[in-house]
């Protein structure tokens, strides 16, 4: 039965909404989501089968004259996970835009399945690969395909998963790249956070007032004027505003206060419970996140050392306060020792000559900074065997260690 939209309380919002009839596309989208739930299924049993919601949900309406989601407010079904990795082995790209030979990938093999209605913490050392893998669901690098699904959407291809809302990342620092300004550059102007607050179309006024209430945000602050945490809270609002489905939050904290945290993470878990969202959180500030979280994700070298529920950990499933720092202390020492070896295996084997690229400052140069690789072998430079590995050691680019 179509839902009205003044039942549903949440106002019509982006021009995909705009497209829709008022009165029958939460009907549509709930039948979209059973069908898709139920490809799903049939997916699973037989590999071959079709797999509808990986098309882009423009073309899956026009063929199937039917139409992807579009209200916000209506729950994942059953059989459709809030993230699904699928054996994902993911490197940075060297300069020219494919992984660097004889690099070890940055993430190897990582499988990860998460239900909604589950907030996970994602944990490990730093320079474990916790941003990597949260900018990777966010959409935000090109993976394989089938690799990486968001409510069964793939993250990096889909992209309505961003612009509807239904997807949502809120990282570090908040910042932009500005052309001729440079990159990472912070959000900052003489305009008042209402400015950012109001420019998101089709929020419910009533979500909007609750998030800025639980924020404490002040729409009259003049954004070149904030504090690091006031700034940051504007960025949370800005990002929670919408009622996405999935919510990737990376380290996104660090400069609340106690009261501000509390709030927050009061405002996540009542959202995780009452919508069933999918919540995944890195942070290494545990301060009362034992009663918060329902998993715990452990990230070491590149791998998923584990992805549990706090119930099947031992020395968290009581929750007592404080536990979680204990035992992830000792996770992370267990796991420095490991590292430790692995350095001086990696040592032990390392070659004689080695080389790599600085910062990306190559003098006199604006395009590529790899220059054609003729080896230096037994026959000198008129030696024509051409590869990467001697790009790199002729690029003015390369530097020696
Ligand atoms: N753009 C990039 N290009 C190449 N390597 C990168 C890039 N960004 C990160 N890395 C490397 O990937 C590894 C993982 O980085 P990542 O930021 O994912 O770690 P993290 O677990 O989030 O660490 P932290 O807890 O310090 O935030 C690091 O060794 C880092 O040097």
């Amino acid at each position: 039965m179509p839902v009205p939209v003044a039942e549903t309380g949440y106002a019509r919002s982006t021009t995909e909404h705009a497209r829709v009839d008022a009165n029958t596309d939460a009907g549509a989208s709930v039948d979209w989501w059973a069908r898709m739930a139920s490809a799903k299924a049939a997916s699973d049993a037989d590999p071959n089968a079709p797999k509808p919601w990986l098309r882009r949900p423009g073309r899956d309406a026009v063929e199937n004259a039917s139409r992807a989601p579009t209200r916000r407010d209506i729950a994942v079904p059953a059989g459709v996970l809030g993230i699904e990795v699928r054996g994902l082995t993911f490197s940075y790209p060297g300069i020219d835009g494919t992984p660097m030979e004889g690099t070890t990938p940055m993430i190897r093999n990582l499988k990860m399945a998460l239900e909604p209605g589950t907030c996970t913490l994602l944990l490990g050392a730093n320079g474990a690969g916790k941003t990597t893998l949260l900018k990777i669901l966010a959409g935000k690098h090109l993976v394989e395909r089938e690799k990486v699904l968001v409510l069964g959407r793939e993250a990096f291809y889909d992209t309505g998963l961003t612009s509807s809302g239904d997807l949502s990342f809120i990282g570090g620092n908040w910042q932009r790249d500005v052309a001729f300004a440079g990159y990472n550059i912070p959000l900052a102007g003489d305009f008042p956070a209402s400015r950012m607050l109001d420019s998101i179309p089709g929020v419910d006024p009533e979500r909007k007032k609750r998030i800025i209430e639980v924020l404490d945000v002040n729409v009259n602050w003049r954004m070149h004027q904030v504090s690091d945490g006031q700034r940051r809270r504007v960025q949370l609002a800005w990002g929670l505003m919408l009622p996405y489905k999935v919510l990737l939050l990376d380290e996104i904290t660090v400069d609340l206060d106690v009261l501000g945290r509390a709030e927050l993470m009061g405002f996540l878990r009542e959202e995780c419970l009452s919508r069933q969202v999918t919540i995944v959180y890195a942070t290494h500030i545990f301060d009362g996140l034992e009663s918060f979280m329902t998993h715990v994700a452990f990230v070491a070298n590149g791998e998923l050392k584990f992805c549990k529920k706090f119930e099947d950990i031992e020395g968290l499933k009581e929750r007592e306060p404080g536990s979680l720092l204990l035992t992830v202390e000792g996770w992370l020492r267990e796991e420095y020792v490991l590292q430790r070896e692995r350095k001086l295996l990696e040592k032990a084997e390392k070659k004689e000559f080695q080389f790599s690229r600085n910062n990306g400052y190559a003098s006199g140069r604006t395009t590529t900074t790899v220059t054609y690789g003729e080896r230096l072998g037994e026959k000198g430079w008129l030696d024509q065997s051409r590869d990467r590995e001697s790009a790199f050691q002729n690029s003015s680019n390369a530097v020696m260690r």
